[in-house]
């Protein structure tokens, strides 16, 4: 969440973080050489839903000003907390020169490129963040028992991107006694939806190829609608089979096996007010279609359900919730038809995909444990992308104010770091991102108006039909029979009287 250099008592209590970029000295954003300027950080004050009825209660609101309050600016293509780097999709010296990766199907990956990629996720698992550090502690507490010990923990790549998902879901603490505020989600249930976790997996995949030092390393994904009961990519080649032993376990020739995950004290949180850390309890759980007091989430999203979803045009709509109706936005996180229908006891697209996993990956202040999380939120994002290519809709249209806490369009989104705001992410990938999908889409549905139509052309194109094979047949039957024909009779002497009146 906060670059390391910037969590000294120091630093927090000036609220400014502005490091200076490495190889420069004392030179804040890299001022000097052009790079950006330490400036005020700007936070969306529009109003927020009613969903959240406790303003002043929170260190997430009008993120990230509880803890800082200048932040660097970068000029140009320059970026990150120190404009040391290249915004996405830029490289080179000067950050003018274009870079894309592909984000291809895992499935379609060679044997080779499988073990790279797992062995990159185990690796992520293992390396310390290079830069960031987390709170272990509300800001409240976070200078520590003496007022001079900051509260913060180094924490792995992996374990970090488990923690970002888990502090944006976390409940709101009302103090000792009190009953925590489950109401709130800074990252679902709202537009920010997939707008945060496109950032979410940006930010991954650029931390990856940092440690990787490969700049084309691309997050897979997973094409979850694909019916049935059957998780393809539970494999020991890929997410990790199923244990012989027992059924919500991994086997144990699965790497993943041996992953422990983060962010389990939940009674702790809630109770105490304390904050998830980085120590590691039990391994990761997972049975596929195996939630029986829940049939509804045995079967994975069908494709067609994909190509519904991509028809709806709304963006979303109020209440920009988990309650949207005819929302694309509520479509793919799943808490609606795929065609839109808003619906409460539905479940589908990237929710079903959630609770169809069955354990760890279908709680939501633990799913990124799971690391097929990764997998199946690039595919929501894929599909998100490809929603934005056949609309091209302007930012506009994406709820400037009333969405729920965190999901207003320049709301800063919780907890990353430099600040980020949703509407950032409003774009097309390839363009603006620097990343595509290698991705083919379902053909779409018919709608029920063409269903209609077509069935009203087909039925008179039937009637049509029957109608002169009986007249051929009337007729033939006539001659056989050695009958004149009776209109035909008539028509011969309509005729022979107009040609005699013409001579
Ligand atoms: O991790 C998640 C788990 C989820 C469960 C549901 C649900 O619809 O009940 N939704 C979820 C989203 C997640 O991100």
């Amino acid at each position: 969440q906060f670059p390391r250099e910037c969590v000294t008592p120091e630093g927090l209590r000036s609220g400014q973080c502005c490091p200076t970029p490495p190889g420069l000295d004392n030179d804040p954003c890299g001022a000097s050489a052009g790079r950006g300027q330490c400036v005020p950080i700007a936070a969306d004050s529009r109003p927020h839903g009613p969903q959240y009825p406790h303003d002043g209660r929170d260190d997430r609101e009008r993120w990230p000003v509880r803890f800082f309050n200048r932040t660097c600016q970068c000029n140009g293509n320059f970026s990150g907390f120190n404009c040391g780097r290249c915004r996405h999709g830029f490289t080179g010296d000067n950050c003018d020169e274009r870079v894309s990766v592909v984000r291809r199907n895992v499935m379609q990956l060679s044997a080779d490129e499988k073990r790279a990629f797992v062995s990159a996720l185990d690796q992520a698992k293992r390396t310390v963040h290079p830069d960031l550090v987390i709170a272990t502690r509300r800001y409240e507490e976070v200078f520590g028992p003496d007022g001079n010990t900051t509260q913060f923990e180094n924490i792995t790549i992996y374990n970090y991107f488990v923690w970002t998902h888990y502090y944006s879901v976390s409940k709101t603490f009302l103090g000792a006694g009190q009953a925590s505020f489950g109401g709130v989600d800074f990252s679902h249930e709202g537009p920010g939806f997939l707008t945060w976790h496109r950032f979410h997996l940006l930010q991954l995949e650029q931390d990856m190829q940092d440690m990787l030092q490969n700049p084309s390393f691309a997050l897979p994904y997973w094409n979850f609608a694909i019916g049935g009961s059957t998780c393809d990519i539970c494999t020991d080649d890929l997410m990790g089979a199923r244990s012989s032993f027992d059924m919500n376990s991994l086997s144990t020739n699965s790497v993943f096996s041996s992953w422990r995950v983060i962010c389990e004290s939940v009674e702790d949180y809630d109770t105490l007010g304390t904050i998830c850390n980085s120590t590691e309890s039990s391994p990761i759980r997972r049975n596929p279609a195996g939630n029986v007091n829940r049939p509804m989430v045995q079967r994975l999203p069908e494709p067609q359900d994909v190509a519904a979803c991509l028809q709806v045009n709304t963006f979303d709509t109020p209440p920009y919730y988990s309650t949207s109706d005819e929302s694309f936005r509520n479509s793919i996180e799943g808490y609606s038809a795929p065609q839109g229908n808003y619906d409460p006891v539905v479940r589908s697209l990237h929710n079903l995909a959630h609770l169809f996993l069955n354990g760890t990956g279908g709680q939501t202040h633990l799913s990124p444990n799971d690391p097929i999380f990764v997998l199946l939120h690039t595919f929501t994002d894929a599909i998100f992308d490809e929603w934005l290519r056949r609309h091209s809709p302007d930012s506009a249209v994406y709820p400037e104010a009333n969405a729920p806490i965190g999901h207003n369009r320049g709301y800063n989104m919780v907890p990353f770091w430099p600040p980020v705001t949703n509407v950032e992410m409003f774009v097309t990938a390839p363009d603006n991102l620097g990343y595509t999908y290698e991705a083919e889409w379902p053909a779409q549905p018919f709608t029920m108006t063409e269903i209609i139509t077509i069935t009203i052309v087909a039925a008179l194109v039937l009637v049509a039909i029957v109608f002169a094979a009986s007249t051929c047949a009337v007729r033939a039957r006539s001659r056989r029979e050695g009958h004149q024909p009776l209109l035909g009779d008539q028509y011969q002497r309509y005729d022979d009287e107009k040609n005699q009146s013409v001579v």
